[in-house]
């Protein structure tokens, strides 16, 4: 058994999968603190997403996982076995770059092939068993028709999807996809995003899936973790995070549109108000001024408004039942089909309202925004901290 393993050599015998923990992990370049302490733990057979805005770490994470840059701190363990002191090629992570990095000179084919003839993989399948690999991601990806092609001879699209192959053909320990998706048509990021995680959903190995599109971390993560400026700011599933997110920074980032962020200020009498910064006072009522004043700080608080938790009325109607309701000004309508996002003016805050299917609303018109206060999140004024 051992000499068998020696044969192998280190690269495969790191080929058994198991979860992925990275511990404290940190980087750093020069006065910038890229990574900071990032701890997960992602499951076999997990798709975890991990979404940040552009400049988080997200990058960095996949550069110090599949060994091309080295960490200031921390550790890597995939099944318990410690990977972060081997070199790049000895770890076995099939990583998708977010730059494609295809081989120019070489088809679509064997661009995707070329991992397979790697020291890690070289001489574990038949070349019947390789074509069988490479003609499933192709045509997974949708490009099968496009396998004798030169990488000059694709669309930004198609490249994508090349080195998306490229990685999902491997039998890796770990698959780190870095904006696998983001250059597709529409249709086709919501097919695929649901075929590779069905698919990697049935293999042994953990799969990383970064993207900066926090619905698209939603829609393909098991777990996600949401990253800005290189802190883990929190780790659920989809629907935890999108009930309860920790913080203002990853309102703003989840949701479709995102969470609505308003700093108000409330001031408790008869009746109680909310005054948002450059619009008179609105009266509220007294049950949702009671509930926000336990976590005013010196009046002051953030509401966080679901688009599609907000309703929009003609001015001067009161609100129904369990409501509250500001007044607003219509700023811009979009009709997407089924629903239509309608931009609001409050003050010098704009929110933004889902309402079903086409709106009548116009710009300029002054319409009432209705809420319901056991729906809205609210957050602390100063920290930014869900308040609970
Ligand atoms: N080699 C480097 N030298 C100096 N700074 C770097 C280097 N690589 C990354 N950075 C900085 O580290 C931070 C994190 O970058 P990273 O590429 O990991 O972000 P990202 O979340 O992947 O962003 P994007 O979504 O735009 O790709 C950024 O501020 C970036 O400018």
């Amino acid at each position: 058994m051992l000499s068998a393993l020696l044969e192998r050599g280190p690269a495969l015998q790191m080929a058994e999968a198991g979860a992925l923990r990275i511990e404290a992990l940190g980087k750093r370049f020069g006065a910038l603190q890229a990574l900071d302490g990032v701890d997960l733990a992602v499951q076999e057979g997990e798709v975890f997403g991990i979404t940040g805005p552009s400049g988080a770490g997200k990058s960095t994470l996949a550069r110090l996982i599949s060994g091309l840059d080295r960490p200031d701190s921390g550790t890597l363990t995939v099944g318990g076995r410690p990977f972060g002191t081997l070199p790049p090629q000895a770890r076995r992570v099939a990583h998708m770059f977010e730059s494609y990095a295809l081989y120019p000179t070489l088809s679509v084919a064997r661009n995707v092939a070329s991992p397979l003839e790697a020291p890690g993989h070289a001489g574990r399948w038949s070349a019947a068993q390789q074509k069988k690999r490479i003609d499933e991601v192709l045509e997974l990806a949708e490009i099968a028709h496009l396998r004798e092609r030169l990488p000059s001879q694709l669309s930004g699209g198609q490249k994508q999807r090349v080195a998306l192959c490229r990685a999902l053909v491997q039998d890796p320990s770990v698959f780190v996809l870095d904006e696998p998706i983001g250059h597709l048509d529409a249709k086709l990021r919501h097919t695929l995003r649901g075929e590779i995680r069905r698919r990697q959903n049935r293999l042994r190995q953990p799969t990383l899936w970064l993207t900066p599109d926090g619905v698209e971390a939603m829609a393909v993560s098991d777990r996600m973790a949401v990253l800005i400026g290189g802190r883990i700011q929190q780790v659920g599933t989809p629907d935890e995070v999108f009930a309860r997110p920790a913080n203002v920074q990853v309102a703003r980032l989840i949701g479709d549109p995102a969470t609505n962020v308003l700093p108000v200020t409330l001031s408790l009498g008869e009746p109680c108000a909310l005054t948002v910064d450059g619009a008179l006072p609105q009266p509220i009522s007294t049950a949702l001024g009671e509930r926000l004043a336990l976590h005013a700080r010196g009046g002051r608080l953030l509401l966080g408004l679901r688009p599609s938790e907000l309703a929009l009325r003609p001015p001067g109607t009161g609100p129904l039942a369990g409501e509250d309701c500001l007044d607003a000004t219509v700023y811009a309508v979009e009709p997407l089909g089924k629903h239509s996002i309608v931009s609001v003016q409050v003050g010098t805050q704009r929110l933004r309202v889902k309402v079903p299917g086409r709106a009548d609303w116009r710009a300029q018109q002054p319409v009432r925004i209705a809420l319901r206060g056991e729906r809205l999140l609210v957050f602390d004024a100063d920290s930014g901290a869900l308040c609970t």
